[in-house]
């Protein structure tokens, strides 16, 4: 008899998104992108960081003070990193898992992307301009927005063998 306790699709695209979000070096939010193509095939996947060559060493991941000493004007968000990162220029029907619902750049890149439905998990800043903005853009352009719904809390990976 076949498992029952299965990943659906989106919580496994979900959770790839999430792996991906443990490489981020920012302190304070990590975000992960993940996208996904109408036959379920990963195509991208993108976590924020800074500009290859930029070196995290150099750069501030702070974020007050003066705007030039701040993480902002530098780091590349999830999902832009997932669409710069895909396989493919053209996303047509293609889905994006991530974390944290995109900022209005990003809904900018994702909108011209050709993607059709954003899954996120996250929307901690609703309430800022940036995340307006990205509704009133995805509304308009007729791109759906969800967030996962799931029964799991948690998706444990365990790197010790079984047989250790
Ligand atoms: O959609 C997003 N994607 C994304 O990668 N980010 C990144 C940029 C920053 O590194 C971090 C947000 O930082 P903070 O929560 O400290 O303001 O998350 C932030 C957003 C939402 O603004
Ligand atoms: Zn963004």
């Amino acid at each position: 008899m076949k498992r029952t306790d299965y990943l659906s699709w989106d919580e496994y695209f979900m959770a790839v998104a999430l792996l991906a979000a443990q490489r981020s070096k920012d302190p304070n939010t990590q975000v992960g992108a993940c996208v996904a193509n109408e036959q379920n095939k990963i195509v991208g996947v993108g976590y924020n960081g800074f500009p290859w060559g930029c070196s995290d060493d150099e750069l501030p991941w702070n974020r007050t003070g003066a705007f030039l000493d701040t993480k902002y004007p530098y780091v590349c968000h999830a999902e832009l990193n997932a669409v710069l990162n895909s396989i493919s220029k053209d996303l047509r029907n293609c889905r994006i898992y991530v974390g944290l619902f995109p900022c209005n750049e990003c809904t900018k890149v994702i909108i011209q992307s050709g993607i059709k439905e954003i899954i996120y998990l996250s929307d901690k800043y609703k309430d800022s301009d940036q995340v307006k903005a990205s509704k009133i853009m995805l509304n308009s352009a007729g791109i759906a927005y969800r967030r996962l719904k799931t029964e799991l809390r948690s998706i444990t990976i365990s790197l010790v063998p079984p047989e250790l």
